[in-house]
C-alpha cells in the first residue's frame, strides 16, 4: 500500500500522532558499535565490508535495531545520518569526493528503506552545523554566526536527499542557534523540495541553546508569513531534557498555536562532549505516559525518543499514544 504523503496525513487525519523511533546513535553504541569518533553514528557505513559482506556484524546490528524499533511500534523512522555531512565525512574518512559521498548517502537511505519496508515513513536525518564541532548543546557558533555559510554546509546532503524517493521527510535536528534556524527557513522549494521539519535543541530553562526565547523563535516564523517554504511541515524539540520537555513544547505551542509540533527528548542524561559519554542525572524521571499526554495536549503530531532512548521507551510511547488519541 502506498504511503499517504505526510502533508496530507497531517491535514486529513488531525488526531493522528505518529510514533517515531528512538536514539539511534546511542542504541548502536548499546549494541557494541563504537560511535565515539568524529563522524559519530555514521561510522558503521564507512567500511566497505558493510556493503560488500551480507553477513557483516555491523550490518546485522543496524538491521536488528530497526527491527526492534518497528516491533516496539515505530511508524516513522530515521536514516542514521546525523553526522554524515560532506564536511564531517570528507575531513574524517577515506570518502573524499562529492561522487563518493553521494554514493554513501544513497546506499544508507536505500538500505534503511529495505530495513523498514514500504509501509513506514522514512526521515532523512540531518544533524546541525554544530554537530561537526560538537556544539549542538551550547549553541555557541563562534563570534559571527550570521556569516556562517549554512547552505554550503548542507547542500551536498540536501542535493542527495531531495532526489531520493525513499525519503518521505527531511529532519533538521538538534538546531541550537537562531542564525541556523533563520537560514534553513530562508530556503525555498528549489533548495528544500521535500517536506521537512526542524527539531530545536532547547536548554532545560526553556530557551534555545544560544539564549533565544521561544517567542523569538516564533517571531522568525511569523515574520516569514506566507513566504514560508510550503514544505515546512513541523517544528519541535529534540534531544532536550526529558523532564523539562513537556513545558518547553507547551511554550512553543503557546507561541505558535497553529504549527504542527513534534517532540523526541533524550533520556535526561547529559552528554560530555570531551569524553563523548553520557553522564547520569539524578532527577527522578516522569513517566512516558505523563509526558506523551502533555505533548499531545500541546499539539504534537510526531512523538519519539532521542539519545539514550531505546526500543522499550518506544513501546511505552506507542502505548501512551494509543491511549491518548
Ligand atoms: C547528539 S550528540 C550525542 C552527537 C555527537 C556529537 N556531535 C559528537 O561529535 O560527539
Ligand atoms: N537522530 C540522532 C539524534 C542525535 S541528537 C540519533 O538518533 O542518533
Ligand atoms: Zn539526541
Amino acid at each position: 500500500m502506498a504511503r499517504i504523503p505526510l502533508k496530507q496525513l497531517l491535514v486529513d487525519d488531525p488526531k493522528k500522532v505518529l510514533v517515531l523511533d528512538g536514539g539511534q546513535g546511542t542504541e548502536l553504541e548499546n549494541r557494541g558499535i563504537k560511535v565515539a569518533n568524529p563522524v559519530w553514528s555514521t561510522i558503521p557505513f564507512i567500511s566497505e565490508s558493510f556493503w560488500s559482506d551480507e553477513s557483516s556484524a555491523n550490518r546485522k546490528i543496524v538491521k536488528e535495531m530497526f527491527n526492534d524499533f518497528l516491533a516496539a511500534g515505530a511508524e516513522i523512522l530515521m536514516t542514521i545520518t546525523y553526522q554524515t555531512s560532506f564536511k564531517s565525512v570528507s575531513e574524517n574518512t577515506p570518502i573524499k569526493t562529492l561522487a563518493a559521498y553521494d554514493n554513501l548517502l544513497t546506499r544508507i537511505v536505500n538500505f534503511s528503506r529495505d530495513c523498514i519496508g514500504e509501509e513506514k515513513y522514512l526521515i532523512g536525518c540531518i544533524g546541525p552545523w554544530g554537530a561537526h564541532v560538537c556544539c549542538e548543546f551550547t549553541g555557541d557558533y563562534g563570534p559571527n554566526p550570521e556569516s556562517i555559510d549554512f547552505y554550503q554546509y548542507f547542500k551536498p546532503q540536501l542535493d542527495n536527499f531531495n532526489k531520493n524517493e525513499n525519503l518521505d521527510l527531511l529532519g533538521f535536528e538538534t538546531i541550537p542557534n537562531i542564525h541556523e534556524l533563520k537560514a534553513i527557513l530562508s530556503w525555498d522549494e528549489s533548495i528544500l523540495s521535500k517536506p521537512f521539519y526542524i527539531g530545536l535543541s532547547v536548554h532545560e530553562h526553556g530557551v534555545l541553546r544560544d539564549g533565544t526565547t521561544m517567542e523569538g523563535v516564533a517571531k522568525v516564523i511569523k515574520d516569514l508569513g506566507d513566504k514560508i517554504n510550503p514544505n515546512f511541515l513541523l517544528l519541535g524539540i529534540n534531544c532536550v531534557s526529558f523532564n523539562q520537555s513537556p513545558g518547553i513544547l507547551e511554550s512553543l505551542h503557546r507561541a505558535l498555536p497553529n504549527v504542527p509540533l513534534l517532540a523526541y527528548p533524550n533520556s535526561g542524561e547529559v552528554y560530555d562532549t570531551e569524553k563523548k559519554i553520557w553522564l547520569p542525572n539524578s532527577d527522578k524521571l516522569n513517566s512516558w505516559d505523563t509526558v506523551v499526554k502533555q505533548y499531545i495536549g500541546s499539539g504534537a503530531r510526531i512523538i519519539g525518543g532521542c539519545c539514550r532512548t531505546a526500543p522499550k521507551d518506544i513501546l511505552e510511547i506507542s502505548t501512551a499514544v494509543k491511549k491518548y488519541t
